[in-house]
């Protein structure tokens, strides 16, 4: 469930008449979603999705808000805000923030194909060249400095070969990063797995859940991608899905030298990020709601694996 805070048909139908969206017709609460509360509402004009913003900085929805309706500018496939009469994108419902978005269409793939890698490469590529130039500003949440504070909270809960691997891996990137000039930077994703992607057939219909967007290392977001999109279940990672991503992505923004050079220590510092982020979850601040947590498990194991292979080639591109 993800309807943390119930709205009634009434509630939505009079938050619906300040906006040009037409008439109300009908409403369903959906079940994805961990963080916020997520409907879908029909009009006898469209299909519409409200969110209501339950946890978080609530300050930052602005930024994101600016990000979504940049990047649907620019004809990515994200879902621009839908503004009111008044252009105001924000609102407030149940006492909770609120926003409102078309509803694009398709849903997640488990097992992406190669066709759906190539699009989700293409269009993070197309994504970063854009938003290199996005005015915004927002220090990435989950960069080295994060993790190197918050590695120290579930240390006690893991094994001491676990603990040493954790503070030896933190040590390596804060060597490798102080070796090498700042990488590309611009608005990032920041959480673009699979169940943050609609795809309609081997079409890209949209990229959602922008709430962990933020201004930083380009590459982060490749490796987060990498990490969950191209991982087979022993954590190594596909070749054919590895370099369909790469591919499509460097056909839009080859990689600098320094970005290859720093990719194998990207990977692993990206996979760490998502070990200890679940840890946290599981040991240190559980949620209020009783869903089940991710497994860290997942991504000690895509930690290993690129700590014992490394990183498969990245593929030349000629343009
Ligand atoms: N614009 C959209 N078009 C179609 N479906 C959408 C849209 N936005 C959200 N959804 C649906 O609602 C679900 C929950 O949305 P979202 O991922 O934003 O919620 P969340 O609570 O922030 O989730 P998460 O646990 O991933 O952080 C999605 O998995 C998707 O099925
Ligand atoms: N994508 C995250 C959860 C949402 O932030 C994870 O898989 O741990």
């Amino acid at each position: 469930m993800a309807v943390f805070t119930p709205l009634s048909d009434a509630q939505v139908a009079a938050f619906l008449d300040t906006f040009d969206v037409g008439r109300f017709t009908a409403l369903r609460g959906v079940a994805g979603g961990t963080e916020n509360s997520t409907f879908f509402v029909t009009t006898d004009r469209r299909e519409l999705v409200l969110t209501l913003f339950e946890q978080g900085e609530h300050e930052e929805l602005p930024f994101f808000v600016d990000l979504l309706d940049y990047l649907a500018e620019h004809r990515l496939p994200v879902p621009g805000t839908v503004h009111d009469r008044e252009g105001v994108a924000l609102h407030s419902l149940a006492d909770k923030p609120a926003l409102l978005f078309p509803r694009l269409p398709g849903r997640y793939p488990e097992a992406p194909n190669l066709a759906q890698c190539r699009a989700l490469g293409d269009a993070l590529g197309h994504m970063h060249v854009v938003s290199q130039h996005f005015p915004g500003h927002r220090p990435n949440p989950r960069d080295l400095h994060w993790l190197r504070v918050k590695h120290h909270k579930v240390l006690t809960y893991l094994s001491p070969s676990d603990q040493t691997l954790m503070k030896n891996e933190v040590d390596d990137f804060e060597s490798a990063f102080s070796q090498h000039a700042e990488l590309p930077q611009g608005a990032i994703h920041g959480d673009l797995f699979r169940d943050n992607t609609l795809f309609d057939g081997d079409r890209l219909g949209g990229i959602i859940d922008f709430y962990n967007g933020c201004t930083g290392d380009l590459l982060f977001d490749l490796a987060i991608v990498v990490n969950d999109w191209a991982s087979d279940a022993d954590g190594r990672l596909n070749p054919e899905r590895y370099n369909a991503l790469l591919y499509a992505y460097q056909a839009r923004r080859p990689l600098t030298q320094d970005e290859r050079e720093l990719w194998p220590v990207m990977l692993r510092m990206t996979a760490l990020r998502y070990w200890l982020s679940r840890l946290l979850v599981v040991y240190v601040d559980p949620p209020a709601h009783d869903l089940t947590p991710h497994d860290p498990e997942r991504f000690r194991t895509i930690l290993h694996a690129r700590i014992n292979h490394g990183a498969l080639p990245i593929p030349e591109v000629n343009r």
